[in-house]
């Protein structure tokens, strides 16, 4: 049987004063897990304020610590009429107590967006305020897993082009409040990001990444990152059945990009701030990655989309049109949709075990998702039964073949604000396998059904030309080889007639004839290959996130009896 957890020890006040705030008198308390504060001028109420602001109460705010970005002793400044000049003053003279201190703290707003909020509080002296600001700063300095210094990589192309402009204005100044300091490097070509991080940064100074940009920034460092673990501990990539070394830096995303599935999949939005303050606070989500091999050559990792037949063709058409910025997609989407190509081939297998669920659970991956924190020995990867390398399961490879209009593989959900609940609603991030989606040849309306279904809150799963695995590794083989077209059209009978209906084809999207090849689209990049094979590694990476918070963890008071 289990243990009973110990008790937990009591917490007791490191600090209570009577301090005044907006000329109120309030009882104010430290704890190791909480600030609080509570008017003593009125009589309490039962509970008070909106679900997002601090929690409250009784009349009371609690903030966790873990949530205190900054406390500083306050001045303002005033003009000084005599001088024309700007000069320090006490933060508000009309305040009886002229001492203050403020503290920035985490406030969650909806739509899983955090802000930086402030509270300043005001003391008779100065040696009580001083206590105050000390007494907090201790707290924070308990919290190592805080970063203090990181490497910024910025895109200045990705989405809109607002990379340098998002990161300036929006997240260096909460990085510095937060008293984190930072090397920024703003990329001057594609891989800039990637190279620097394989050969040349010293990652003995940071405590973690960031990455301003889109998916494909995202992707840039995190093989970079991967890379580099990969060599400093001599594996060779190469091989599909390697198994790789955790990375040891956690990455933080800024959104700046075009699609921003990774930052909206693992923090519930794709707002700069949020992301800023969940790497300040320290969040540490790990993160599944596949990686892709064609033969025994390493092509990519990926984390998010890995599809074949329409997001591929999307992405193919999309390279065209960055111009465009983020519209890119949604253009390329309506004409590769009216193109309807479908592609043949075959799809082998390795199924995941059932204790971590199936693509179609209703229960989503959350915040302190259970099954991602299984034992790592229930997720474990196990080995292909067909290499003849250990077994570590009975699991056996199952085989598929047929005319798809889509293949995809996730992760992750791949949640996004053009699909909110994503691509792959019910992944998990963190659990060692990815889900399997595989789209038959159906009609154009039937396929806009199932589209249409991933932009609002019906089942794009059902459909009886959908099918969904959730896989620990899986391959696929083209009907004909790569580079081998010519042999579609000798079974088409290899006329001249044959060859020459395969060239409108190809030149009238609107056929709805099978061609040769798709492309893979890799996290938005195109893979040189058709025939790939893929394998799931268990929380190869970790991130500066916590996955999605559910409403309630903060629509809840904090249980004040536990205090
Ligand atoms: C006709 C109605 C179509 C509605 C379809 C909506 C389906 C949306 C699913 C989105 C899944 C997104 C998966 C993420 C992929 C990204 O890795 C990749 C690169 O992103 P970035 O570097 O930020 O540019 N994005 C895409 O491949 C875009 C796919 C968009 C398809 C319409
Ligand atoms: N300075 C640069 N110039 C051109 N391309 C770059 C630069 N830095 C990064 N890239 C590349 O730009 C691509 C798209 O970046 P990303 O930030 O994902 O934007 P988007 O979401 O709009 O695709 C990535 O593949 C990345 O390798
Ligand atoms: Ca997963």
């Amino acid at each position: 049987m289990d243990k009973p957890p110990p008790p937990k020890p009591p917490l007791l006040p490191l600090l209570c004063s009577q301090l005044s705030l907006q000329h109120r008198v309030n009882e104010v308390t430290l704890t190791s897990a909480f600030l609080s504060w509570r008017d003593v001028e009125t009589r309490p109420k039962r509970t008070s304020g909106s679900i997002y602001g601090p929690l409250k109460a009784a009349g009371s705010h609690y903030v966790p610590v873990c949530e205190i970005i900054s406390v500083q002793e306050t001045e303002e400044d005033c003009p000084n009429t005599d001088v024309g000049k700007w000069q320090k003053v006490p933060h508000n003279p009309a305040e009886s107590n002229q001492h203050a201190f403020t503290v920035s703290y985490v406030e969650r707003t909806p739509k899983h967006r955090w802000r930086c909020s402030e509270v300043t509080l005001h003391c008779t002296d100065r040696t009580l305020c001083l206590q105050w600001v000390q007494a907090i700063r201790e707290q924070l300095s308990l919290l190592t897993i805080r970063p203090k210094r990181l490497l910024v990589y910025i895109n200045p192309y990705g989405g809109k082009h607002r990379g340098k402009r998002i990161y300036e204005q929006k997240v260096a100044p909460i990085f510095s409040r937060a008293s984190i300091s930072t090397d920024v490097i703003v990329t001057e070509r594609a891989n800039h990001a990637r190279d620097h991080l394989k050969t040349e940064a010293d990652l003995k100074k940071y405590d973690g990444l960031v990455c301003v940009g889109g998916d494909g920034m995202f992707s840039e460092i995190m093989h970079g990152l991967i890379s580099r673990t990969q060599r400093d501990s001599g594996v060779d990539q190469d091989r599909s059945d390697e198994t790789l070394i955790p990375c040891g830096l956690r990455i933080g995303i800024i959104p700046a990009g075009s699609t921003d599935c990774v930052c909206y999949a693992t923090v519930g939005s794709n707002d700069p701030v949020t992301s800023a303050l969940h790497i300040v606070v320290g969040d540490s989500q790990p993160m599944d990655v596949c990686s892709i091999h064609h033969n025994n050559t390493f092509l990519r990792y990926s984390v998010s989309l890995l599809g074949y037949g329409f997001y591929g063709d999307v992405l193919t058409d999309s390279e065209r049109k960055r111009w465009m910025g983020p519209a890119r997609y949604d253009i390329s989407g309506v004409k590769t949709f009216l193109s309807h190509r479908y592609y043949e081939g075959t799809i082998s297998f390795l199924p995941a075990d059932e204790n971590v669920g199936t693509p179609r659970d209703k229960l989503q991956c959350r915040a302190g998702c259970n099954i991602c924190r299984l034992p790592t020995a229930d997720k474990q990867v196990y080995k292909d039964k067909e290499s003849g390398s250990d077994t570590e399961t009975d699991g056996a490879w199952q085989v598929i073949r047929g005319k798809f209009l889509a293949i995809n593989a996730a992760c992750m959900s791949c949640a996004c604000p053009r699909s909110p609940k994503g691509l792959a609603p019910s992944a998990h991030l963190a659990d060692g396998t990815a889900d399997l989606i595989l789209v038959r040849k159906c009609t154009r309306f039937d396929f806009l059904r199932h589209l249409l279904r991933h932009t609002n809150k019906d089942d794009q799963f059902d459909h009886p030309f959908v099918e969904v695995y959730r896989v620990r590794q899986f391959r696929f083989t083209p009907r004909y080889e790569d580079g081998d077209s010519e042999l579609e059209l000798r079974e088409a009978g290899g006329s001249g007639h044959a060859r020459f209906f395969s060239q409108i084809c190809r030149e009238h999207p609107a056929c709805t004839c099978s061609l040769a090849h798709s492309s893979w689209n890799c996290d938005g990049e195109i893979l040189p290959h058709a025939a790939i094979q893929v394998r799931v590694h268990c929380q190869l990476i970790k991130l500066f996130a916590r996955g999605i918070e559910e409403q309630s963890v903060f629509e809840e008071p904090y249980a004040l009896g536990a205090m």
